[in-house]
């Protein structure tokens, strides 16, 4: 028997569709991903942390959940929503159905509302806070309790993902998959050892890392370049996670420290806090970018490359300091994409290389982040 459930936005407007996944209430900022695939990596993303995900395309669920296709131990976002979910999964690899594994996380989700309409609203008035609800169905109510929700803006939400013990990462991409994957000649040297700095970081990120022949080191986002550097790094990385970039201070006084000592590359959160430590600021977009076809243009060469993106912050061109130059533009809103430190090894790129899900176009960011440890090394990359 499918139960009712309600979305309702900050603006008043209000969607009944049926119960998903968890049954109770969750609030969140609303946003939408136009991905066809790759539901489980977005679930498990930890940068969704205090999100209402709706997906545009319209059956989701129909391959199921399995263990390969995890981005992290569990789910984060807030809540999920769908036009309609399979309710059984059809494929060689499911290990479960997605609403099972919905339940079992307790993540709220909403089924059969009209998502065109929804996403259409959101682009048109912004990213907007929300309520998902199977329990209570009172309009007025949820709308209130939308108004009144936190929101994204000014909140650590990096303290609520972070690992907080170090630890080392060693998986390979090949040895991930069980199906074949596009070849990528990995090294297995390890002669590099890289420091992730862990904001929420997705595990494809650490893979293709160890595949560039480096020594994996996880550390907290919250570690200070003191703690960094007494681990003589060839290069820091600066992963991806959630919320709002600003208010991490400690993330930046640590970026500051480590920079010109050692090699950096950011990634999306990593990016946005690169271009903060430089003294650069950073704004919210009107809806952000979310999916696995966002057009972005390296200016080194004038290559398109096809993106994964996840993204509600960007990076302002006005507030860049001189010593950052932007090597990546999107192509959708022209926003910055990319950016490079010119006087110190540094660069980082707002979308996401390590794909997963969505196209492999950018995977060669890895090699000149391995060919820039290699530089500063004085040793050879190949
Ligand atoms: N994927 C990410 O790292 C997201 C970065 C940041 N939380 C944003 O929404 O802009």
């Amino acid at each position: 028997m499918s139960q009712p459930a309600k979305l309702a936005l900050e603006d008043g407007t209000v969607f009944t569709g049926v119960a998903f996944g968890a049954i109770g209430e969750i609030d969140g900022e609303v946003c939408f991903n136009t991905s066809m695939t790759g539901y489980q990596e977005i679930l498990t993303d930890p940068s969704y942390r205090g999100q209402i995900v709706t997906m545009t395309y319209t059956e989701i669920g129909n391959y199921g959940v399995n263990r390969e296709d995890l981005e992290s131990g569990k789910p984060h976002l807030a809540g999920f929503v769908v036009k309609e979910f399979a309710e059984k999964p059809s494929n060689f690899r499911a290990e479960e159905s997605l609403d099972s594994y919905l339940k079992k996380h307790n993540i709220v989700g909403l089924a059969g509302i009209d998502t065109r309409a929804l996403v259409r609203r959101l682009r048109n008035r912004g990213a907007m806070k929300g309520v998902i609800s199977s329990v209570d169905l009172n309009d007025e109510s949820l709308v209130q309790k939308a108004k009144t929700s936190p929101g994204l803006v000014g909140r650590d939400l990096v303290r609520e993902v972070l690992p907080t013990q170090p630890r080392d990462w060693n998986e390979k991409l090949s040895s991930w998959a069980k199906l074949p994957i596009e070849p990528n000649p990995a090294f297995d040297d390890q002669r590099f050892h890289v420091i992730a700095l862990d904001y929420g970081m997705k595990w494809n990120i650490a893979r293709h890392l160890t595949d560039e022949g480096c020594k994996v080191t996880i550390l907290p986002g919250t570690s200070t370049a003191e703690e960094v550097l007494a681990r003589n790094p060839d290069g820091v990385f600066l992963s991806n996670g959630p919320g709002d970039p600003e208010p991490l201070h400690y993330a930046q006084d640590c970026i500051r420290g480590v920079l010109g000592k050692v090699p950096v590359f950011g990634i999306c959160l990593g990016h946005q806090l690169l271009g903060l430590a430089c003294g650069a600021k950073t704004f919210k977009l009107k809806f952000g970018h979310r999916g696995a076809n966002q057009p972005v243009q390296n200016l080194d060469t004038s290559k398109i490359e096809i993106t994964s993106q996840n993204h509600g912050f960007a990076v302002e061109e006005e507030s860049l300091p001189t010593c950052l130059e932007i090597t990546h533009r999107n192509l959708n809103d022209n926003t910055v994409a990319g950016l490079r430190h010119k006087e110190v090894p540094a660069f980082s790129v707002q979308y996401h290389p390590e794909s997963s899900a969505g196209p492999h176009d950018s995977r060669y960011l890895f090699r000149q982040f391995r060919e820039l440890m290699a530089a500063a090394k004085g040793v050879s990359a190949s």
